[in-house]
C-alpha cells in the first residue's frame, strides 16, 4: 500500500508538471477543477483514510492466511490478459448489423490494475462480457482472448477470473452474511469444512466493511434495505472469496460518493499488489481514483483511441494535437477529447476519433509485429462446478426454505386462500352425502375439488422463478450451479406448501360434507389431492420456464389446460368425446383423478340409498346448481360439445360399481390412475427443466 502510496504521489507530481508544460490549444475549458490534485494529497492522508485503509489491508492479510492456511503472504502466480482484435456486432431487425467494437486490442498485466474509459455507450461492458464470456445473447463476437500465452475458451476464463458486474443483484431474503455463506460453500475451489468457511466469511466481512450490517436482510431494488456502497462491497465480497487471479468490475465505483470510491478503488490496488490482473470500467473518476491506474484502455466509438500506461496517455494526446491543459484533470480532459461534443457535427467528431485511433495504430504497429508469436490452443475439458451437483441441490434448497420462510406472509396469504374456497365450496356440499338424488352433486363436488386443486396453486407456482431470475443468471455464469440443481431444488423447496394446502383443504371439505367415512375412500381423497396440487405446481412451473415469463405463460397455460379439464370426464363422458379429441381425454390428468375419487367412495357402497334398480334417472344440470359459479369459458365449452349428452347422469346403476362404470371408469384403474398422475408430474419436471436449462444457458 506504502509503495503504491509513494508512486501515485510521483505520478501526480509528473502529471502536474507536464500539464504546466501543456498549452491550452484543444481544451475550452481552463477552470481550475474543483478537486485539485494538492487536495486529493491531503485527503489522501487524512486520519480517517489512513484508519480505514491500514483496517482493509490487516483483514486483507488475515484473509489470505486463513485461506492458504500460511503464515506469511501469498503472492499469486500472474496471469497476463491479452485480447486481439475483439469485434462485437449485434444483428438488428432486417439485417441491420451495429459494430459495437472493432479491432480492439490490449493487454492486462498482473500487479497492474487496468481502467478501460470511454463515453457512455462506447463498448467497455460489452468488452468486459467478451473476455469474460457472459451476456453476449444477441451479439456476434471475433478475436482472441489469451492468458500467459494460452487461448481462453470461456470456460477457462470463468475458472481464472471473477466479474463484478454493475448490477448487483441478490436475494433480497437473505442477509449478508448468509449471501457470503451461500457464495463460499458453492464457489470455494476447495472442500471446507463449515468453521472454515465461517473464518473466511468473517474475515471477508471485515475486509469490505460490512460487518456491522452482516445481519442485515440484503433487500430488494423496490426494499431497500443495505445502502449503495454496501451492496458494491458485497458484491465484490461475492467474487473475491475465491481468490481469483484475474478480477474483472463494470463500473465499480457507479453510485458511490468519492470518498468511497477512493476506498473500492484503493482496495483493489491491495489486491493486485498480491500479483492479481485487475481490469475495471471506470466512467468518470475524480483525479485521486484515475492516479491508482497503471494501465489505461480508452474507446469511443468502439475503437481503441488509447491503450498502453497511464501516465504516457498525456503524452499520447499531447502527440495527437491535444494537450492537457493547465489546471483541467488529465481524465477530464481525454475523457472530453473522445467524447461528441453537443456543437460538432456527426462527421466532425468522427474524424477527430479516427484521427486518433489511426495515431494510436502507429504506435502500436511495432509493438504488435512483434507478439506473434505461437500460442498454445484452449482446453475445454475442465470440470465446470467446483460442488457436487447433491451439494449445489442441498444448498439452494435451503436457501430456497429460508427465504419461503421468510416470506410467510405470503404463505399466511395463501393459507387464508384456501381456507375461504374450502369453506365456501364445503358450504356448498354441506352434508353432501351418496345417495340417488345427490349422486349429480357428488360430480359436482369431486369436480369443484379437482378443479380448486388447479386453480388455488398452478397460477402461485409459475411466480417461482422471476423475481430471482437475474440473481440466477448471475450465479450461473459464475458457476456456482447448474441450472438442473437450481430447478429441481427450487421447486422441491417451493413444494412443500403444496402438502400442507391440499391436505387442510380436503379435510375441512371432508368434515362439512357427509360422504362415507372409511379409511379407503378418505385416504384415496388425500392422496388425489396431494399429487393434484403437486401436478398443478410442476405444470405451472414447467410454463413459467417454456415461456420465459409470468404474463406469456399466463396467457398460454389456459389454452393447453382448459381442453383436458374439459375431456376430463366431469361434463362429459368418455364414450360422448367426438373422436378427434380422445387424445385429449387420454392425457387428461383430470379424468385420472376423477376416476380415483370416485372409486375411493364408490367401490365400497353395495347398494346406493334410494336406487332401486334399473329405472332410476337423475338429470344433473351442472350448469344452475353444483358448478354455477365455474368460469363461463369452462360451460360454454361444455355446452357447445354435446351438452345433452355431457350433462345429465342417467344411472341405470344401484350399486356402487355400476355407478363407476357407468361413468367409464373401471374399479381396477385405481392403480393406473395414480401411475398417470405421477408420470404427468415427471413429465412437467423434465420439461421445465429442460425449458429452464435451455433458457439460463442462452444468456
Ligand atoms: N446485447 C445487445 N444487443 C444489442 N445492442 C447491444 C447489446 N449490448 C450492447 N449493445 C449496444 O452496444 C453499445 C455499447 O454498449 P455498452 O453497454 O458496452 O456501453 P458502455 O460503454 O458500457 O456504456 P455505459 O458506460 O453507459 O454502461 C450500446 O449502443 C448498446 O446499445
Amino acid at each position: 500500500m506504502m509503495s503504491s502510496s509513494k508512486s501515485e504521489k510521483e505520478h501526480l507530481l509528473k502529471s502536474n508538471t507536464r500539464s504546466e508544460k501543456s498549452s491550452s490549444l484543444a481544451v475550452e475549458a481552463t477552470q481550475p477543477s474543483l478537486y485539485t490534485p494538492v487536495q486529493i494529497m491531503e485527503d489522501d492522508v487524512s486520519p480517517e483514510v489512513e484508519k480505514v485503509e491500514e483496517e482493509l489491508k490487516h483483514s486483507s492479510e488475515r484473509f489470505r492466511h486463513s485461506k492458504s492456511g500460511e503464515s506469511g503472504s501469498k503472492k499469486q502466480s500472474g496471469k497476463k490478459l491479452t485480447f486481439r482484435n475483439i469485434e462485437a456486432v449485434t444483428v438488428k431487425k432486417k439485417g441491420k448489423r451495429q459494430e459495437i467494437l472493432k479491432r480492439v486490442s490490449g493487454v492486462a498485466r498482473p500487479g497492474e490494475l487496468t481502467f478501460i474509459m470511454g463515453s457512455s455507450g462506447a463498448g467497455k461492458t460489452t468488452l468486459l462480457n467478451i473476455l469474460t464470456g457472459r451476456n453476449l445473447k444477441n451479439i456476434e463476437t471475433h478475436g482472441e482472448i489469451i492468458v500467459n500465452g494460452r487461448e481462453m475458451h470461456s470456460v477457462e476464463m470463468k475458472k481464472l477470473s471473477a466479474y463484478v458486474q454493475q448490477d448487483d443483484v441478490f436475494i433480497g431474503m437473505l442477509t449478508v452474511r448468509e449471501t457470503l455463506l451461500f457464495a463460499a460453500n458453492l464457489r470455494s475451489p476447495l472442500k471446507l469444512d463449515d468453521e472454515e468457511l465461517t473464518k473466511i466469511v468473517d474475515e471477508l466481512l471485515v475486509m469490505m466493511s460490512l460487518k456491522k450490517c452482516e445481519n442485515t436482510k440484503v433487500g430488494s431494488l423496490s426494499e431497500k434495505s443495505l445502502s449503495r456502497g454496501e451492496r458494491k462491497r458485497l458484491a465484490f465480497a461475492c467474487e473475491i472469496l475465491t481468490d481469483p487471479p484475474i478480477l474483472f468490475c463494470d463500473e465499480p465505483t457507479s453510485g458511490l460518493d468519492s470518498f468511497m470510491s477512493h476506498q473500492v478503488i484503493k482496495a483493489l490496488r491491495q489486491l493486485t499488489n498480491e500479483g492479481k490482473t485487475i481490469v475495471c470500467t471506470i466512467h468518470q473518476p475524480s483525479t485521486s481514483v484515475y492516479l491508482m491506474a497503471d494501465q489505461l484502455i480508452l474507446l469511443s466509438q468502439g475503437h481503441v483511441a488509447y491503450a498502453g500506461p497511464a501516465k504516457e496517455v498525456d503524452a499520447f494526446f499531447g502527440r495527437c494535437g491535444y494537450p492537457c491543459p493547465k489546471f483541467v484533470s488529465a481524465p477530464d480532459h481525454f475523457m472530453r477529447v473522445i467524447s461528441h461534443k453537443s456543437h460538432e457535427t456527426e462527421s466532425e467528431y468522427t474524424t477527430r476519433i479516427e484521427r486518433i485511433v489511426e495515431e494510436h495504430r502507429e504506435l502500436k504497429q511495432s509493438e504488435n509485429s512483434q507478439s506473434s508469436s505461437r500460442r498454445e490452443q484452449p482446453q475445454v475439458n475442465v470440470n465446470f462446478f467446483p460442488r457436487t451437483w447433491i451439494c449445489q441441490f442441498y444448498h439452494i434448497s435451503h436457501r430456497s426454505a429460508i427465504q419461503l420462510w421468510r416470506e410467510r406472509s405470503v404463505l399466511f396469504v395463501k393459507l387464508i386462500q384456501t381456507l375461504i374456497m374450502s369453506l365456501m365450496i364445503g358450504g356448498t356440499y354441506f352434508r353432501l352425502t351418496i345417495n340417488r338424488e345427490s349422486l349429480p352433486s357428488f360430480k359436482g363436488f369431486a369436480f369443484v375439488t379437482v378443479q380448486m386443486m388447479h386453480m388455488l396453486f398452478m397460477m402461485p407456482a409459475m411466480t417461482v422463478f422471476w423475481k430471482d431470475y437475474p440473481v440466477v443468471v448471475r450465479e450461473y455464469q459464475s458457476n456456482m450451479y447448474s441450472p438442473t440443481a437450481y430447478y429441481l431444488a427450487k421447486t422441491t423447496a417451493d413444494s412443500i406448501q403444496y402438502l400442507i394446502f391440499p391436505v387442510i383443504f380436503s379435510i375441512i371439505l371432508l368434515v362439512m360434507t357427509s360422504l362415507p367415512v372409511h379409511f379407503f375412500g378418505i385416504s384415496h381423497y388425500l392422496a388425489v389431492n396431494i399429487l393434484l396440487s403437486l401436478n398443478s405446481c410442476s405444470v405451472g412451473q414447467s410454463f413459467s420456464a417454456i415461456c420465459g415469463n409470468l404474463s406469456t405463460g399466463m396467457t398460454v397455460l389456459p389454452i393447453a389446460i382448459v381442453p383436458l379439464m374439459v375431456f376430463g370426464g366431469f361434463l362429459i363422458t368418455y364414450d360422448a368425446i367426438p373422436f378427434y379429441f380422445l387424445p385429449f381425454a387420454w392425457v387428461s390428468w383430470y379424468k385420472y383423478a376423477f376416476e380415483a375419487i370416485t372409486i375411493a367412495y364408490f367401490r365400497e357402497i353395495d347398494t346406493i340409498p334410494g336406487c332401486t334398480g334399473s329405472n332410476s334417472t337423475v338429470i344433473a344440470n351442472l350448469n344452475s346448481t353444483t358448478v354455477g359459479y365455474l368460469s363461463s369459458t369452462v360451460i360454454s365449452i361444455a355446452n357447445s360439445t354435446s351438452a345433452s349428452k355431457s350433462m345429465s347422469i342417467e344411472p341405470t346403476c344401484s350399486t356402487g360399481a355400476a355407478f363407476i362404470s357407468e361413468q367409464s371408469f373401471d374399479v381396477s384403474n385405481l392403480l393406473l390412475d395414480y401411475i398417470v398422475i405421477v408420470l404427468a408430474i415427471l413429465f412437467w419436471k423434465v420439461l421445465g427443466v429442460l425449458a429452464f436449462t435451455w433458457r439460463i444457458r442462452r444468456t
